[in-house]
């Protein structure tokens, strides 16, 4: 039997969600993408492509039967709620509808109904205007999943790159309160459900994991800050112990360069910027942002919603190919360790 078809959700209408989400049916084929649906408002999808010139038919549907008619056009499975959508210029009337396609996308995937949630991205603004009170997809999809299933879930965003796989300790927090987030707790929470997913997701046996230090030159033995030894050795020697193969505190400058990502399948780093700007520096196009720690997969694009370049017909669909073929990859991988 074949498996269920990846939910993929709006994003904000006014950024390039919906034309790169066009984009990538459209490159299906060549791509060897499996079958997704569209959680959105079908008449802003059909705006979009009239928009661009695109012709393309906008099949109306539902999870159950989206796989199906993957073929002959692009799955939409309709919100509730109505977009208005002017590219480029986002609007906190969408919030509700925004909202509502995670939602539905992680119901549907706790259900069976689909393999995995893949985000379009959000803007932060317009939904902290109406009222959303998450930082972000990462941990509002932890609230979901603890209020859906009960568990205490603790999300670890990674950057998953073809050459680095990245994961931030502390996420959308301020630079300042950084060094007061930092725990050896914190650390050895990320660190072990890395390991974990490493293992049962992307079908790495033993993962080695590089941890950053936080200070310049890992502290330099005390003298440019003292976190190094006090609060992260301390949480590598506890991960050794348990069987983790990792090592650090490595200054963060020397980390990333070709030879050291040799060397391990994972950087544990310190906080969003450390982890992300590598990252997104060494392949923006085809890093994929991965939520591990949560009962089900969910993958995005590692870009914002661009909306300096919304409607334009340039955004490039690469990273969300990437998060929709990682999150099927991720999906089987997860179905064949259980
Ligand atoms: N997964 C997510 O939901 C997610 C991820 C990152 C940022 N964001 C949000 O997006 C908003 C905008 O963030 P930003 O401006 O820092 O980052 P951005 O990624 O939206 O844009 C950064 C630059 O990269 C370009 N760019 C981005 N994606 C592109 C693509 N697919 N093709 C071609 N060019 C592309 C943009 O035009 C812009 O010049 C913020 O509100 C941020 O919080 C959301
Ligand atoms: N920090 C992420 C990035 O810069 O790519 C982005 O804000 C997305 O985060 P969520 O997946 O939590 O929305």
């Amino acid at each position: 039997m074949s498996s269920p078809p990846l939910a993929l959700t709006a994003g904000d209408p006014s950024g390039i969600g919906p034309e790169i989400a066009i984009a990538a049916w459209f490159r299906r084929a060549e791509n060897a993408i499996t079958p997704f649906y569209l959680l959105s408002d079908p008449a802003s999808v059909a705006a979009c492509a009239r928009r661009l010139g695109l012709e393309i038919p906008i099949i109306e549907t539902t999870p159950e039967k989206a796989a199906a008619r993957f073929a002959n056009g692009l799955p939409v499975v309709p919100l509730a709620a109505r977009f208005v959508d002017v590219p480029g210029l986002p609007d906190k009337a969408n919030a509700d509808g925004i909202v509502e396609a995670i939602d539905r996308a992680v119901t549907d995937t706790l259900s069976g109904l689909a393999s995995a949630v893949v985000t379009c991205p959000i803007a932060k603004k317009p939904l902290y205007d109406a009222g959303f009170r998450f930082p972000g997809h990462t941990e509002y999809l932890a609230y979901l999943a603890g209020l859906k299933t009960g568990a205490e879930v603790t999300p670890v965003m990674m950057l998953a790159g073809p050459d680095l796989r990245a994961v931030p300790v502390t996420i959308h927090i301020p630079l300042a309160e950084v060094p007061d987030a930092l725990t050896t707790e914190a650390i050895l929470r990320t660190a072990r459900i890395t390991a974990r997913d490493l293992k049962t997701r992307f079908g790495i046996a033993n993962p080695r994991l590089a941890v950053s230090g936080l200070n310049p030159h890992a502290g330099e033995s005390g003298a440019m800050g003292t976190e190094d030894e006090t609060v992260i050795r301390p949480a590598i020697e506890t991960l050794q112990n348990e069987g983790i193969e990792a090592f650090g505190p490595l200054p963060a400058d020397t980390m990333f360069h070709a030879r050291a990502r040799q060397n391990y399948d994972a950087a544990i780093c310190m906080y969003h910027d450390q982890a992300l700007i590598p990252a997104k520096a060494l392949a923006f196009d085809e890093t994929v942002n991965v939520t591990l720690g949560l009962p089900f997969i969910r993958t995005s694009p590692d870009h914002g919603t661009a909306f300096d370049i919304a409607g334009k017909g340039i955004a490039r669909p690469d990273s969300l190919i990437a998060a929709l073929k990682l999150a099927r990859r991720l999906a089987d991988n997860e179905s064949r360790s259980r």
